[in-house]
C-alpha cells in the first residue's frame, strides 16, 4: 500500500491567476508607466461627484483661459488731468494771436505781449487749458486736428470764410472731429447794421452747412483798446471752462509728440 502511495503523481503547482503576484508577473517586463496609464483609466475616479464643485471647477477654468486672452489693461490716466488742448485755426490777420492775449487776461489778469507757442492755464478747480496758435498751412492743420479737444474758428466776418478753413475742416473730419466752435471777428468794419445783421446770418448759415446744424459761432463785434470787449470774452472763457469734451479716437490710440513753431525755432538757430 505504501509503494502505491509512492507511485502516486505529484500534485502539480497551481499558478496564481489573480491577486497582487499574479498581477506583478503579469507586468513583469512591461514599462511602468503602462500601469499608470492602467490606472488612469479608472473611470470612477474622475466622475462628478458634486455638481456644485464640477460648476466651480469648470467657471475657474474659463477665467483663466479668459484672463489668457485678455492682456490687462494698465490705467495710466494720472490723478490730475492733462489741460485740454485748445486750437486757434484761422488765416492770417484774423486776430487769433488777439483772442488768445484776451482769454488768458480774462482768466489769470496777466497781459501776455507776445505769443511763443503753446500757453497752458487754470480754468476753474478743476480743468487746465492749452491755448494753442495754428498757423494757416496744412501741416500745422494735420497735427493740429490730430490732437485738440476744442477747435475755435476764427473768421474775419467782412470778408468771410476763406479755402483754408474748408480745407481744415476736411482734415479733422478723417482723424476724429474734435468740437468745433467758429468765432467772427471784425463785425465793427462793417458800419451799416443791416448789412452787419444780413453778413451774420449768411455766416451762421454757412458754418452749420459745414459743421452741423447748430454749432456754436461767437461773435467778437470789435476792438477797444486793441482789446475784444470785455464781457464777450467772458462769455467765451466761461462757455470753454464748462464744456464738455470727448475723448478723441486718433489721439486714444496713438502717442504723439507736437513739434511747434519750428519756422521760429530755425530762425532764432540761425
Ligand atoms: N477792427 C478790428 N480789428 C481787429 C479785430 N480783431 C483783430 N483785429 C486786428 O487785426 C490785427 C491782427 O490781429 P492778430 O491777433 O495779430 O491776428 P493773427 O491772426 O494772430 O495774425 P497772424 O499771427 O499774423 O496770423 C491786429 O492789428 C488787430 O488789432 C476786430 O474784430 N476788428
Amino acid at each position: 500500500m505504501e509503494d502505491s502511495g509512492a507511485m502516486e503523481k505529484k500534485k502539480e503547482h497551481r499558478k496564481r491567476k489573480s491577486g497582487v503576484k499574479a498581477e506583478k508577473k503579469k507586468n513583469k517586463g512591461k514599462p511602468k508607466g503602462d500601469e499608470m496609464a492602467e490606472r488612469q483609466k479608472n473611470p470612477k475616479a474622475f466622475a462628478i461627484n458634486s455638481a456644485q464643485r464640477a460648476e466651480r471647477k469648470f467657471r475657474r477654468k474659463e477665467d483663466l483661459t479668459a484672463k489668457k486672452q485678455h492682456i490687462p489693461l494698465v490705467d495710466q490716466t494720472p490723478e490730475e488731468p492733462p489741460p485740454f488742448l485748445i486750437a486757434v485755426v484761422g488765416p492770417p490777420k484774423v486776430g487769433k494771436s488777439t483772442l488768445i492775449r484776451n482769454l488768458i487776461k480774462s482768466f489769470t489778469k496777466t497781459n501776455v505781449t507776445e505769443i511763443k507757442g503753446p500757453i497752458t492755464i487754470v480754468t476753474s478747480k478743476k480743468r487746465r487749458i492749452t491755448l494753442i496758435e495754428c498757423n494757416n498751412d496744412v501741416n500745422c492743420m494735420i497735427d493740429i486736428a490730430k490732437c485738440a479737444d476744442l477747435v475755435l474758428l476764427m473768421c474775419d466776418a467782412s470778408f468771410g470764410f476763406e479755402m483754408e478753413v474748408f480745407e481744415f475742416l476736411n482734415i479733422c473730419q478723417v482723424h476724429g472731429m474734435p468740437k468745433i466752435m467758429g468765432v467772427l471777428t471784425h463785425l465793427d468794419v462793417i458800419r451799416n447794421a443791416k448789412t452787419l445783421k444780413k453778413r451774420k446770418k449768411e455766416l451762421k448759415h454757412r458754418f452749420w452747412t459745414e459743421v452741423y446744424n447748430g454749432a456754436k459761432l461767437f461773435y467778437l463785434s470789435g476792438l477797444l483798446h486793441g482789446e475784444y470787449l470785455r464781457n464777450e470774452i467772458k462769455n467765451l472763457g466761461r462757455f470753454i471752462s464748462v464744456m464738455k469734451l470727448r475723448p478723441l479716437s486718433w489721439r486714444g490710440a496713438h502717442s504723439y509728440i507736437l513739434a511747434d513753431r519750428m519756422e521760429d525755432i530755425t530762425s532764432r538757430s540761425s
